[in-house]
């Protein structure tokens, strides 16, 4: 490309401003972002109450865009692919990922949280020369980023990238957690605390997976009607409730659901959700990112005595092997992601889009980085 291996100067948001975008090293990627939607982890991260949160950084972690140029040595993509980035890695040769037990990888991680590149252990991105830090590997809030290619994953040029962009976060870590994490079988009785985005891709893999009853809980009742066509069978507002919200639900299913998913990122919900499931064999899945230093607490007998604690990241999946996948069933009509786009705006009308994820009609705002 035209542009290859120059200073690309471009925009970035929340403060719109002019960024210096350098070239990729070896063994990295620089992505042109075509289109980016917005996730809570951004918005917890941007409110400043992460401790890891490192600024100047450039937030965004669910995009899709082309590749524009490649460092030396990179060799699965090359530029004019259509690409999602992926802010689980996936090197295939670290412990992590030839385990056979984690989507987790261990390749870059190092680098990516501290907001610079494995490389030589600097940013890409700066202003008027001082650097400005990555965010999760990915920093999709500006119009072009550099990524590690172990954090690419090249994809069928003929989906749509302003849809399948959410398939770099909220709606594969929600079908994942059901199909990976829990494995719910067919038949299984599902509660699933919080009902955004992540919660409504729970409640769709359960209901691909054969769950007999889908238990939507949220405290504002206007989740509910939507929810409704993403598999929820029932719903629990915990307001309506003097019992505890475990102890409703336990009431309701003859002693407890066989999995339960938290979507939301509260401690108290997650010691509920683990709490409603049944004495024996209920598994409940941690999913919502708490603040940090947030403890999690229960009775050690509820373990004892069979139930499962577990959580997730990206629901399991392998980035650069399965998002592909994700994108083929999404082009097969196996599974939704239209349905989670409630707003489609432009990079100029990103802090607009910020204040939307606080609106309860609001699933997912989808951002048009170039125009
Ligand atoms: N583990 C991962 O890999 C991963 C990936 C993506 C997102 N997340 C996290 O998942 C969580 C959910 O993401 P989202 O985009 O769906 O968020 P969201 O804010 O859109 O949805 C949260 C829902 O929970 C409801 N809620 C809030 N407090 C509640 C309570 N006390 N009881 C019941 N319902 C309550 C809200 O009304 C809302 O409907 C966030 O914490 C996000 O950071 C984790
Ligand atoms: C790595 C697990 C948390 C990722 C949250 C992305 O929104
Ligand atoms: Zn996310
Ligand atoms: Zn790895």
């Amino acid at each position: 490309m035209a542009t290859q291996a120059q200073v690309i100067t471009c925009k970035v948001s929340l403060v719109i401003e002019e960024v210096e975008v350098a070239p990729p090293q070896a063994g990295e990627v620089r992505v042109k972002v075509l289109f980016t939607a917005l996730c809570h982890t951004d918005a917890y991260t941007w409110s400043g109450k992460d401790p890891e949160g490192l600024f100047p950084c450039i937030l965004g972690h669910e995009a899709a865009g082309i590749v524009e140029s490649v460092g030396e040595g990179v060799t699965e993509v090359q530029p004019g692919d259509h690409v999602i980035p992926c802010y689980q890695a996936e090197c295939k040769e670290c412990k992590f990922c030839k385990s056979g037990k984690t989507n987790l990888c261990g390749k870059v991680r190092l680098a990516t949280g501290v907001g610079v590149m494995l490389n030589d252990r600097q940013s890409r991105f700066s202003i008027n020369g001082k650097p400005i830090y990555h965010f999760m590997g990915t920093s999709t809030f500006s119009q072009y980023t550099v990524v590690h290619d172990v954090s690419v994953a090249k994809i069928d040029p003929k989906a749509p990238l302003d849809k399948v962009c959410l398939l770099g976060c909220g709606v594969p870590t929600g079908l994942g957690a059901v199909w990976n994490t829990a494995k719910v079988e067919p038949g299984s009785i599902v509660a699933v605390f919080g009902l955004g985005t992540v919660g409504l891709a729970v409640a769709e893999g359960a209901k691909a997976a054969g769950a007999s009853r889908i238990i939507g809980i949220d405290i504002d009742s206007k989740k509910f009607d939507r929810a409704k066509s993403f598999g929820v069978t029932e719903f629990i507002n915990p307001k309506d409730h003097e019992k505890p919200i475990q102890q409703v639900i336990v009431d309701l299913t003859d002693g407890g659901v066989d999995y339960s998913f938290e979507c939301i990122g509260n401690v108290s919900v997650m010691r509920a959700a683990l709490e409603c499931c049944h004495k024996g064999w209920g598994t409940s899945v941690i999913v919502g990112v708490a603040a940090s230093g947030q403890e999690i607490s229960t009775r050690p007998f509820q373990l004892v005595t069979g139930r499962v604690w577990k959580g997730t990241a990206f629901g399991g999946f392998k980035s650069r092997s399965q998002v592909p996948w994700l994108v083929d069933k999404y082009m097969k009509k196996e599974i939704k992601v239209d349905e989670y786009v409630t707003h489609n705006m432009t990079l100029a009308d990103i802090n607009k889009a910020f204040d939307l994820m606080h609106d309860g009609g609001c699933l997912r705002v989808v951002l048009d980085m170039h125009i």
